[in-house]
């Protein structure tokens, strides 16, 4: 079989992918793999750049930090759907305004060349942040084109306001791949990127963070008493109240299923401790019906777990802790407040 120069260059990102991946001490996992094809390959322009950062930032690549690097740059289909569709729009919408400038209706040759870099520009490694920054120049200019009386008016305003549509599209889809679509709080994903976030800010200035993890109690039985649907209303009502407990930075998040995570930053172990346990006393008290037949569901409580970051400890072993603390607070009957066992460093 003869290689063409495609083939030849394939082969050697793979070499380079497998021998990053054993420099690293990673496992060669086929997600792992994807990861380093793709950064040795160069093609994707902020992944390398986001890998260089965390090995500059720790001096290694953990398995853990592969993990989300892959979900963010791989894992999320819907949203690479969805982005892919958004700059063909863009490029579709660029070639359309720079279409009027060749038919000769600008009077100038700088919207031209500026349009015409704006188009080079959509590369498809392009991250949501970089489109976000071009949505706002093509804005910027073709407003620029209409005032200045370059283009017609009437066809400009037209793609002016097509982009400005697809502004807000980028800005729906951002807010929709961190979002819980059940409850309309922050997502597992939004908890991930923001815990490690802070965490890494933690390591750095010693600031307090601290954390809430909450699950139902005995929510198996409200399903198979009242049925998923009546289940789903019991999560929303707790998002609801877990929402208006929180001030500030704070960030609720839908965790999994029925399982609620609270991030508190610049809160002490002793204040994220009265906060969990007011949740509890509310959510005790309240007195939920079923939204159809007004047939009240009993009391429903939550078993919560309480851990503040010990800098240096590393994220994993936070959430064990918090995690750690509800299985205690389970163990200890339920609706309960248990603070985490302090880290193995
Ligand atoms: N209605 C509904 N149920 C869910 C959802 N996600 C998970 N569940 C249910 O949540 C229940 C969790 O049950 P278990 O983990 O056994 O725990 P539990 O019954 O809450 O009991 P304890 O946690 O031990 O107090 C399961 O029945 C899941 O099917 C959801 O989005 N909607």
């Amino acid at each position: 079989m003869k290689y063409s120069e495609q083939d030849e260059r394939t082969s050697e990102w793979m070499r380079l992918a497998l021998s990053k991946m054993k420099q690293f001490d990673i496992a060669p996992t086929p997600a792992n793999y994807a990861l380093w094809f793709e950064y040795v390959s160069g093609t994707n322009l902020s992944l390398t750049e986001a890998v260089d950062n965390e090995i500059e930032m720790s001096g290694k690549l953990t398995a853990q930090q592969c993990h989300l690097l892959y979900e963010q740059f791989f894992d999320d289909d819907k949203d690479r759907a969805a982005m892919f569709e958004m700059r063909q729009e863009l490029a579709r919408l660029l070639k359309q305004v720079l279409n009027y400038v060749y038919t000769g209706v600008t009077t100038t040759g700088r919207s031209n060349s500026h349009l015409q870099s704006m188009l080079s520009r959509l590369q498809p490694d392009l991250n949501r942040q970089q489109l976000h920054t071009l949505i706002e120049e093509v804005l910027i200019e073709t407003r620029l084109a209409v005032s200045s009386g370059e283009l017609l008016n009437e066809q400009l305003n037209g793609a002016m306001t097509e982009v400005a549509a697809l502004k807000k599209e980028l800005s729906d889809s951002r807010r929709e791949a961190i979002t819980d679509s059940l409850t309309g709080l922050a997502n597992r994903k939004h908890f991930d990127d923001l815990i490690h976030q802070m965490t890494r800010d933690a390591d750095q200035n010693g600031m307090d963070v601290s954390v809430i993890f909450s699950d139902v109690d005995m929510f198996s039985t409200i399903n198979e008493k009242h049925g998923q649907l009546v289940g789903d209303q019991v999560l929303r009502v707790i998002a609801e109240l877990m929402k208006t407990s929180l001030k500030g930075r704070d960030l609720v998040a839908r965790y999994g299923g029925e399982e609620f995570a609270v991030i508190l930053p610049n809160t002490s172990m002793q204040n994220a401790r009265i906060l969990a346990d007011t949740i509890r006393q509310d959510l005790a008290s309240k007195r939920i019906q079923r939204k159809d037949t007004r047939e009240p569901l009993g009391t429903i409580t939550m078993s919560f777990g309480v851990a503040r970051y010990v800098p240096g400890e590393g994220v994993d072993s936070f959430l064990q802790r918090v995690d750690r603390a509800v299985y205690l607070a389970k163990r200890r009957g339920r609706n309960n407040v248990c603070d985490a066992p302090p880290p193995i460093i």
